[in-house]
C-alpha cells in the first residue's frame, strides 16, 4: 500500500523531510511539494524524479493521506483545511504543540499518544526531542524529579540563511574584515549567544520554555521540574546538550549507561580512554541520539550528568516527523 504525501515548506527542514522520506523508503504514492509563492515554480528531486513546487492553497490537500508541515505559519493557515481534506497533519511548528487536543510525539518515548490524534500530530522542538530520547530509559528505570539542561545549538536550527551567515562571518573574521550579519542578534562566528527566539516576562527565552513545557507533555508527567539555558554556538549542524538529571531512585552511571545501550534510537559513545564521546560533526546526517560523558553528579544523592548530541534537522525535526508517519502506518491509522 502507498500513501499520498504532501511536504509543506522547502527550506532546510522541508528539504530534509524529502531526503528522509526517500532514504527510509517511506511508501510514498503521490508526492506534492508545497510552499509560498516565493518558492513556487522551483523544482526539487525525489526518487530521481523532478517535482515542481506548488503554491499552497486550501485545495492543495485533496487526496493527500499525510501532510508534513516543515514549520512556520503554514499550519496555522492550512492545517485545518488539510485535516478537513482527509489528511493527517504532522506539524513541525510549535503552533499546536501545547494544544490538549494534539498529541506531541517522539516515537521512542510516547508512541501510544498517536492513537488519540484528531487529525493533527505535533512534532516537538529539536532540543526537546533529543533530550527526551536520552532521558526516557532513565525515567522508566528510576523516575525523574528535576532536569537542568544547557544547550549548544547549531546555526542550521535557524535555517539556510543562518548557515550562510556563519560561513560568511567566519571568513570575514579570519580575513580581518568587518563582520556583517542579520540573522542573529550579535556576531555568531567565534561567539556564543544565550539568545534563541524571543525573551519572555520570566527572563527565559521561548526556546528554553519550549524545553520546559514540551518535556512534561511528552513524558506525561507534570511533576518533572525542568530548567534550561539554550545557547547558539558557531556549529553548522548538530545540537549538543549538557543534561543534569535528578532521579527519584538511585541509578549509578554504569546502570544508566547499560540502560542507554539498550534504548531505542540511542547510541552510547562513552569511552574516555579512547577520547570517545558524542560529537556534533559525527552526528551530522545520522538519525540516532548520541549519549556520552555519563557520570554521577556527586553533589546530590541521585544525580547524573550526560552529554547528548543529535542532528537537529534529522532526528530533531524531519526524521522524527517521518517516524511518526511510519508509526501511523504500523498502527493502521493512515
Ligand atoms: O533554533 C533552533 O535551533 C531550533 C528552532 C526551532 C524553531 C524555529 C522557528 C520557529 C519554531 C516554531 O515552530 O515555533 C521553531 C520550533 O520550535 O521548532
Amino acid at each position: 500500500k502507498t500513501y499520498n504525501v504532501a511536504v509543506v515548506g522547502t527550506g532546510a527542514v522541508g528539504q530534509t523531510m524529502l531526503k528522509v522520506l526517500e532514504e527510509r523508503n517511506f511508501p510514498v504514492g503521490k508526492l506534492k511539494v508545497l510552499a509560498t509563492s516565493r518558492s513556487a515554480g522551483k523544482t526539487v528531486t525525489f526518487r530521481g524524479e523532478e517535482y515542481v513546487i506548488e503554491e499552497t492553497t486550501p485545495a492543495s490537500f485533496a487526496g493527500i493521506d499525510v501532510a508534513l508541515f516543515a514549520g512556520g505559519e503554514a499550519s496555522k493557515i492550512y492545517g485545518r483545511a488539510a485535516v478537513e481534506a482527509g489528511a493527517v497533519v504532522i506539524d513541525n511548528s510549535s503552533n499546536f504543540r501545547m494544544d490538549p487536543e494534539v498529541p506531541l510525539v517522539v516515537p521512542e518515548v510516547n508512541p501510544q499518544d498517536v492513537r488519540w490524534h484528531k487529525g493533527l500530530i505535533a512534532n516537538p522542538n529539536c532540543s526537546t526531542i533529543q533530550m527526551v530520547v536520552a532521558l526516557k530509559p532513565i525515567y522508566d528505570a528510576a523516575g525523574i524529579k528535576r532536569i537542568v539542561v544547557s544547550t549548544y545549538q547549531a546555526v542550521s536550527g535557524a535555517g539556510q540563511e543562518a548557515i550562510d551567515e556563519l560561513r560568511q562571518q567566519s571568513q570575514q573574521v579570519l580575513a580581518g574584515e568587518e563582520v556583517t550579519g542579520k540573522v542573529f542578534p550579535w556576531q555568531i562566528a567565534f561567539n556564543c549567544l544565550p539568545h534563541i527566539d524571543v525573551f519572555l516576562e520570566n527572563g527565559y527565552s521561548k526556546e528554553e520554555m519550549k524545553m520546559v513545557n514540551e518535556t512534561k507533555k511528552i513524558m506525561g508527567d507534570d511533576q518533572i521540574q525542568v530548567t534550561a539555558t539554550t545557547v547558539r554556538v558557531p556549529v553548522f549542524n548538530g545540537h549538543s546538550e549538557a543534561v543534569n538529571v535528578e532521579t527519584r531512585e538511585k541509578l549509578t552511571a554504569a546502570a544508566a549507561r547499560e540502560l542507554l545501550r539498550r534504548a531505542p534510537g540511542v547510541v552510547v559513545v562513552d569511552d574516555l580512554a579512547a577520547k570517545a564521546y558524542p560529537l556534533a560533526i559525527q552526528a551530522d546526517g545520522r538519525d540516532e541520539v548520541f549519549v556520552g560523558r555519563i557520570r554521577e553528579d556527586f553533589t546530590i544523592a541521585n544525580g547524573l550528568n550526560m552529554w547528548v548530541v543529535a542532528d537537529n534537522l534529522r532526528k530533531g525535526a524531519a526524521t522524527n516527523a517521518v517516524q511518526i508517519a511510519e508509526l501511523l502506518v504500523q498502527e493502521g491509522l493512515l
